[in-house]
């Protein structure tokens, strides 16, 4: 398998001795291109100290986390930055944009952080917005739109470039269930015709249903997975 992302026993602890709190213990998971794989479990099980570890925002107490084969848990914090604004792409719920920048600057900053010239970065920027069906809304301000167009400027910044790895936390929560579940087929999409891995942490089974599998955390331990929820077949016929 050609994992774009691949986790290995990785453990992240909080604290230490009678204070010690296990965010995860020893989770395996790996993601491979084209994949969509969905995370779920009860609230504390540790989805998103998964999703903060495979983005590099946060560092494992133990484990190996390979990005496209490099383990990032080895490398500097350079390092780690310059592979997180290149590969990696994080939606949050809430976000996450700068209200002070237009759609299209939103979009450029990860490329003009790595150092791209501006020009250059809002032509990608540009493409990423007509990828995410919202090419008028460029010169836009995050305030002036809705939260549906303000998911899809933060798809937009995840994708833009030559990212290979998507990482989406529960990225419908602030949305209603029809602007969510295009937001989901956006996703969806990504996968299936870039070649991106993508993981979706989500407490909704039928947004878990976009996913080609289903993997469920309890108290940081991986505990079961699944292939397509029934659903999809219900959501398939239905799209
Ligand atoms: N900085 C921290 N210090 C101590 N404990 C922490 C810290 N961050 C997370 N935890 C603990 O780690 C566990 C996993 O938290 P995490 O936020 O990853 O869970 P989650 O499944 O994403 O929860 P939710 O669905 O509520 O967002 C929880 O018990 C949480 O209290």
């Amino acid at each position: 398998m050609n994992s774009i992302l691949d986790i290995r026993k990785l453990t992240r602890q909080h604290g230490t001795g009678d204070q010690a709190v296990y965010a995860l213990r020893g989770v395996d998971l790996a993601v491979a291109t084209g994949e969509l794989v969905a995370v779920m479990g009860p609230s504390g099980s540790g989805k998103s100290t998964l999703l903060t570890c495979a983005g590099g925002l946060d560092q494992p107490t133990s484990g190996e986390i390979l990005i496209d084969g490099n383990d990032i848990t080895t490398l500097s914090r350079n390092s780690v930055a310059a592979l997180r604004r290149r590969r990696i792409g994080y939606v949050f719920q809430d976000f996450n944009l700068i209200p002070a920048l237009t759609a299209a600057e939103n979009v450029a900053l990860p490329l003009e952080l790595d150092g791209a010239r501006a020009r250059t970065a809002r032509k990608y920027a540009e493409a990423a917005l007509l990828e995410v069906a919202i090419p008028e809304l460029a010169d836009r301000f995050p305030d002036d739109m809705s939260g549906g167009q303000r998911q899809r400027v933060a798809i937009a910044r995840a994708i833009v470039g030559e990212r290979r790895l998507l990482l989406a936390d529960e990225p419908t929560g602030a949305l209603d269930s029809d602007t969510g579940e295009a937001v989901l087929q956006l996703l969806r999409d990504r996968c299936d015709q870039h070649g991106i891995g993508g993981v979706l942490v989500t407490h909704d089974a039928r947004h878990a249903a976009w996913a080609d599998r289903v993997v469920y955390l309890r108290d940081g331990v991986l505990v079961g997975q699944a292939g397509p929820l029934p659903e999809a077949d219900v959501l398939l016929e239905a799209r």
